[in-house]
């Protein structure tokens, strides 16, 4: 398999209706593949069903086959798991089990959904790998402080002996992004991981998600509803509309020359500029956006985004209420 994950003819139905309605999206290996679309188009759905997570009132058919990278991860996954890939949809218990976390992870909007707010960050890392992974006590923390320093956390080491609650939102959700890493995955699935973070701070989670897509290694499916994220950090996107794909398309295509009437639509909403090639540019078209977008009122797009400080991904998220 030359992609990391190939979802094809995917279907999720209620016992009613169909939810996603055959959809076919191949998350490159080393990409970050934007899945956008409105409200209830599905998006969430088609994440969960790849970690077999549905609610039970839901059932999925198709296709979503992971690759099966000898050396990735932490092993083979055993039964299901073939030369063409590990075929997730009917998979079994055991076959999820060791899929879920160790092969491909979950962030989510929310940060407190994957931490503990009772535990310090340090005891919650080092559970998840010793329990995992099976590592000694001292390398599992020695672990869990490499982790916090590849998500970019300040001060790694005083950071692990700390609570959920003395952490910003966005100092939280790249210690939650680091839970997700654990394992070393080769597929990140990223739902909304920056909608609920403050302005200053979703441009440098965003930073952070390329950067380590770019260290290699590791996919990234981003389901957003907001193309400006798209634009940031996508290599391509996916506009997904009531269950169904209207468009997909490498990012720079997609930005400047959209084939659908809704995508066409979707940009028309966007405040500004709103594509450039380098991310870089991008973070620097984001501020400006958010101050020109603060007096405009465009909400929720690229207008919203702006950096963290300092080196464009560490500072602002601190100086606003970081680590106390
Ligand atoms: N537990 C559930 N039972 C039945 N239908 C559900 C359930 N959860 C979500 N849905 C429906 O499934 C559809 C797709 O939802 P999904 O969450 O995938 O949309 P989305 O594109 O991610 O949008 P949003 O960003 O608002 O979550 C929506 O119509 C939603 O109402």
């Amino acid at each position: 398999m030359t992609d990391a994950l190939t979802i094809s003819g995917l279907r999720i139905r209620t016992r009613t209706h169909a939810i996603v309605d055959g959809i076919d999206l191949a998350l490159e290996r080393g990409g970050i593949h934007g899945l956008a679309g409105e409200s209830g188009s599905g998006k969430t759905m088609t994440a969960l069903a790849v970690l077999g997570l549905l609610p039970g009132s839901m059932t999925a058919s198709g296709s979503i086959r992971l690759a099966d990278d000898a050396g990735a991860g932490t092993g083979s996954t055993g039964a299901g798991s073939t030369a063409s890939g590990i075929e997730l949809v009917g998979a079994s218990r055991q076959v999820l089990g060791a899929v879920r976390g160790r092969r491909v992870a979950m962030v989510f909007q929310d940060p407190s959904t994957s931490l503990h707010p009772q535990l310090t960050v340090g005891r919650q890392l080092t559970d998840h790998l010793r329990h995992h992974l099976g590592l000694s006590k001292a390398a599992a923390r020695s672990k869990a402080e490499a982790l916090l320093e590849r998500v970019r956390v300040p001060d790694a080491r005083a950071a692990l002996s700390r609570y959920p609650h003395q952490f910003s939102g966005g100092q939280r959700q790249r210690i939650a992004i680091a839970v997700a890493l654990a394992c070393d995955p080769t597929v990140l699935l990223a739902d909304e991981p920056t909608t609920a973070l403050d302005v200053t701070v979703q441009a440098g989670v965003l930073q952070l998600l390329r950067e380590l897509v770019d260290d290699g290694g590791l996919s990234i499916l981003l389901v957003t509803h907001d193309l400006g994220v798209m634009s940031a950090v996508a290599d391509e996107v996916t506009v997904m509309r009531q269950g169904l794909v209207v468009e997909s398309a490498p990012r720079e295509k997609l930005f400047t020359a959209p084939q659908d009437a809704y995508t066409r639509s979707l940009l028309a909403a966007l405040p500004g500029s709103s594509f450039e090639e380098s991310p870089e540019v991008l973070v620097e078209e984001l501020v400006e956006g958010h101050e020109a977008g603060s007096a405009g009122g465009a909400a929720g797009s690229v207008g919203g985004l702006a950096v963290e400080g300092g080196s464009a991904v560490d500072g602002a998220d601190d100086v606003e209420g970081g680590a106390r």
